[in-house]
């Protein structure tokens, strides 16, 4: 309900100041005017105060024992079922989850940059828009760094899995396309980690993230003094990426001046930082991602040719989830897998009409946005398995076409492998053995090491099958 002047209402439940001041100033940049609660009492005491009926939405950073917030929020829930309350918290707790089981609407990880924290509160107050769109906490858990950890059989996500892996070896930069949360930062990763820079860093400079003004000195550092706020010497991410990667994201974002610096440091791997006499020299290999066609913005005259064509030395782009139907099974019993190793939640199954739902969905925030939905369903299922009832906002956004007859009747993992034609006679043996493979995928969660291994065969055989038998797109 934001006021007739148009400033949007928050409350941030949490006593300490600064953090109270870098909310408040990251979300008035976007129109929020925010009151503060000291703790999660006074702010259901506030509710019904003239600021607290205005509220469009709450952020608790304030963390008690277990019961206390699951109360708290419960309390709150009853008072105003519709407003959004979003988690805001460091690390997958028991009190987040149970937070999470008693209505709260969704969970932010800190930090709070500003760009992630103004699209949290947008997601939150967009009714328009299905909530699972934020990074979960899961993100921060152990990188998944092996190519054999990259989930995913569709013809256009193994080709561009393939270019990553016979680049990783050199040192020329790589240009990775694709939309938000495709997986661009995880393949970039995989690249680092099967390189042989593997040993030295991996840094990541997100052009989104940072003030233009800013990304010149984040980039190459500064002197002390350099420029007003330079109190210390900075020594940028180029140089903290000596002898590794450096994975810069939204590369589109680069100001015009910058991109000339840019290039020339990766041409020379010379550059100066910002006040500095003297040239600094590294051996640092980039990975620009975007999700801008980048070769229309150079050819349109938006972004410098030199430094496209040296960026797009090895190019490789991700499809979106939506045009990787068959890897929707593997994805989500791989992240299904991965909450249950958090304390409390349970090992859960998937239901055969949610993942009709699954495959039905757009998702426009991609792999993050399914790890998003799952997990949400994961915390709120009462049963062994998600079901339809777990996925309401998919539900509500998906016209999912009817299921005939053979698509009921097709083996899934549950049922096993059907031997027999429905006249009695058996089926060829090259139709049982896709589904062999087709469910080794799903069971193994895509790790074609893995279903390699449990089958018996190599991992060069088991890509020759694939093709052979035409299960490239089937989970
Ligand atoms: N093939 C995959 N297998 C397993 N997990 C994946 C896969 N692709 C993406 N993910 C997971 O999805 C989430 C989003 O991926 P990632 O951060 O790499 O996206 P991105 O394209 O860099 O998006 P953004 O720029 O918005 O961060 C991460 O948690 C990542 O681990």
């Amino acid at each position: 309900m934001a006021t007739a002047q148009g400033v949007k209402m928050l409350m941030l439940v949490n006593d300490e100041p600064s953090q109270q001041r870098l909310v408040s100033a990251i979300a008035g940049r976007d129109g929020w005017r925010t009151i503060f609660a000291g703790d999660t009492e006074t702010a259901l005491a506030m509710l019904g105060t003239q600021d607290g009926m205005a509220l469009d939405a709450v952020i608790l950073d304030s963390w008690g024992p277990e019961s206390e917030i699951e109360l708290f929020v419960r309390e709150f829930r009853v008072a105003r079922p519709a407003l959004p309350i979003l988690l805001m918290t460091a690390g997958m707790t028991a009190e987040a989850l149970a937070a999470m089981r008693a209505g709260a609407s969704d969970i932010f990880h800190k930090p709070a940059t500003p760009g992630r924290l103004i699209a949290a509160l947008d997601a939150l107050i967009d009714k328009k828009r299905m909530r699972g769109e934020l990074r979960p906490l899961f993100e921060k858990f152990s990188a998944e760094l092996d190519f054999d950890e990259m989930i995913g059989v569709s013809t256009g996500y193994r080709s561009a899995l393939a270019i990553a892996a016979k680049a990783a070896r050199a040192r020329v930069p790589l240009l990775i396309a694709g939309e938000t949360g495709s997986g661009r930062l995880q393949l970039a990763k995989a690249i680092h980690a099967s390189s042989p820079r593997a040993r030295n860093a991996f840094v990541v400079v997100d052009c989104a993230e940072i003030e233009p003004g800013l990304i010149g000195s984040c980039l190459f550092g500064h002197e002390r003094g350099a420029f007003a706020g330079a109190f210390d010497r900075s020594e940028g991410k180029f140089s903290a990426a000596d002898g590794g990667t450096l994975y810069i994201d939204h590369v589109e974002l680069l100001p015009d001046d910058l991109q000339r610096s840019v290039y020339e440091a990766i041409e020379t791997g010379r550059f100066s930082r910002l006040g500095a006499q003297q040239i600094s020299e590294v051996d640092t290999r980039i990975i620009a991602a975007g999700n801008v066609d980048l070769a229309a913005a150079s050819a349109a005259g938006r972004f410098r040719e030199d430094l496209y064509f040296k960026l797009a030395t090895v190019q490789l782009s991700i499809p979106p989830l939506r045009e990787r139907e068959g890897d929707i099974a593997s994805l989500s019993r791989h992240f299904l897998g991965r909450f249950a190793e958090l304390p409390s939640m349970p090992s859960l199954g998937l239901g055969d009409d949610a993942l009709r739902l699954l495959r039905a969905y757009h998702w426009p925030g991609n792999v993050r946005q399914l790890q998003g939905v799952l997990f949400r369903a994961a915390v709120t299922c009462t049963s062994d398995a998600i079901t339809l009832a777990d996925l309401p906002n998919v539900q509500a956004a998906t016209i999912v076409a009817p299921v005939s007859d053979d698509i009921r009747n097709e083996p899934t993992d549950g049922i096993g492998v059907t031997l027999y034609e429905c006249d009695g006679n058996l089926r060829p043996l090259s139709e049982i053995e896709a589904d062999v493979i087709r469910l080794a995928i799903g069971h193994y969660r895509g790790r074609m090491s893995e279903v390699a291994r449990r089958l018996g065969i190599g991992r060069s055989t088991l890509y020759r099958k694939l093709a052979d038998l035409g299960i490239d797109t089937a989970a």
